[in-house]
């Protein structure tokens, strides 16, 4: 839903240690996967720890307009009942997916083998991202779109009447992309492969397998392929959603940079494809403990501990890393500029097509912050303050992007002066209870007026 409510500015300032132990939301990724696969299961999805950001709330109503029906019991507690393989109805209303490229995108590949049509459209934000890396191999199904110059928003999908299997090598790592021709493959005959350079996150891969789904992986000389067999009934599951590592990088990183801080995350995601933020805080010295380690839902689970313990070095984050923490580059580059010596982020040019342009949006508010930075098209470099800490006393621009906010939020926490965001709206499409989850472990977080 695009809301077009007016800006909410926020401020934050340096006060007392964060201390406590918070619950972060159900993780983003998983919970828009349990809504479309429960949709196009035979039967009850019964979701535990939905996240209700309004990214998830968005993709709930869409599936209703497909023909699902999609139920809120309680706090994060939903049913599913789908429609199966092939079984989307064609909608009345246009697709609103608001703030989400991953709702967007993953909702495109799961209708575009049904002959159906469907309009699409979004905020400001996603309105501007591309959508022909998802339309692109959605024709090689037959699917045909129409949208604006350059593939963006709005846009109008037809469906493939007689559907083909498809190979398909990713061009850039988008997860994203990989479970858009995944999803169109379920109603595609024979076997359609995806194969990526690079691993991305692989929620769609397992939870596929989950609902019943024959899903192979095979080493090609372009990358590994994961391969589906099409056209499979997929049986309702029950699904409990894990809390989302990029969520809980805000506390974590937050508690890493405020003094006297120590703060518990319990039951976040440890999958291997979204961990590379966290090996990243270890390598700059983080105290960093993941305990009570386990599986839940078929993800990988643990209780997370981390406890301020001076300023941290800046470090080399390498090319082949970026995937695996794609969404966790603006809250690390808040935390490196707090740092002693210089953090080279490499590798990183899908950062400029997220909700924002990330590496322009961070660059140009750390720079207002009084940060040293440097950026190319695919590398960020902040020059870290060391003790002197972060001068901050600045207004930032978020450009309608939920981690631009908490991250120069999270910063100001620490900054010698206060640090404003423009407009703190948009964090609710991912972590809507993060202005009353931070202030209880003792964040200074004030809206004005
Ligand atoms: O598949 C997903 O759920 C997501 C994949 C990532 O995008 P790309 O894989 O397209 O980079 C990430 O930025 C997004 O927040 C969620
Ligand atoms: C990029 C993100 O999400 P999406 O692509 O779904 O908008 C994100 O959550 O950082």
């Amino acid at each position: 839903m695009t809301a077009t409510s007016a800006p909410m500015p926020l401020t934050a300032r340096a006060g007392g240690a964060l201390r406590g132990t918070t619950d972060v939301p159900g993780d983003k990724s998983i919970s828009h996967r349990a809504l479309i696969l429960g949709a196009l299961a035979v039967g009850e999805t019964r979701i535990t720890g939905l996240l209700e950001g309004q990214d998830v709330l968005d993709t709930a109503a869409a599936m209703r307009a497909f023909g699902a029906e999609v139920i809120r019991h309680g706090p994060g507690s939903w049913s599913v009942h789908g429609v199966g393989v092939g079984g989307f109805g064609e909608p009345s209303g246009v697709i609103d997916c608001g703030n989400s490229g991953t709702g967007v995108r993953l909702i495109m590949g799961a209708m575009a083998t049904t002959p159906i049509t469907a309009t699409f459209t979004g905020d400001a934000s996603l309105c501007r991202r591309p959508m022909g890396r998802v339309t692109d191999p959605l024709a090689l199904f037959g699917a045909q779109a129409v949208g604006r110059a350059g593939g963006r928003l709005p846009m109008t999908l037809v469906g493939a009447a007689d559907p083909v299997p498809v190979r398909y090598v990713l061009p850039v790592p988008s997860a994203q992309v990989k479970s858009a021709v995944l999803l169109a493959g379920l109603n595609a005959p024979g076997e359609t492969a995806v194969i990526e350079a690079e691993p991305t996150r692989d929620h769609t891969e397992r939870m596929l397998a989950g609902f019943g789904a024959v899903i192979r992986h095979e080493d090609t000389p372009e990358g590994r392929a994961v391969i589906l067999t099409g056209q499979p009934e997929l049986i309702a599951q029950p699904v409990a959603v894990p809390r989302d590592p990029s969520s809980a990088a805000f506390p974590v990183v937050a508690a890493l940079m405020v003094p006297g801080s120590d703060v518990r995350v319990p039951g976040v995601s440890r999958n291997p494809t979204r961990d590379g933020l966290y090996c990243t805080l270890l390598e700059m010295g983080a105290d960093l403990l993941f305990e009570a380690e386990r599986a839940e839902g078929g993800e990988p689970v643990a209780d997370l501990r981390a406890r301020f313990t001076g300023t941290l070095r800046g470090v080399e984050v390498p090319p082949e890393r970026a995937a695996s923490m794609i969404d966790e580059f603006p809250i690390l580059a808040a935390l490196a500029a707090t740092a002693e010596g210089a953090t080279v982020m490499r590798g990183v040019r899908e950062l400029r097509v997220k909700e924002s342009d990330r590496i322009a949006a961070m660059a140009t508010g750390l720079a207002a912050c009084g940060v040293a930075v440097e950026e190319t098209e695919d590398t960020l470099t902040v020059h870290g303050c060391g003790p002197d800490g972060v001068p901050g006393g600045t207004t930032v621009a978020t450009h309608l992007d939920h981690r631009i906010a908490m991250s120069f939020l999270c910063l100001g926490l620490v900054a010698r002066a206060p640090v404003t965001v423009d407009d703190a709206g948009p964090i609710a499409t991912s972590f809507p209870d993060f202005i009353p989850l931070m202030t209880a472990l003792g964040a200074d977080l004030a809206t004005h007026g």
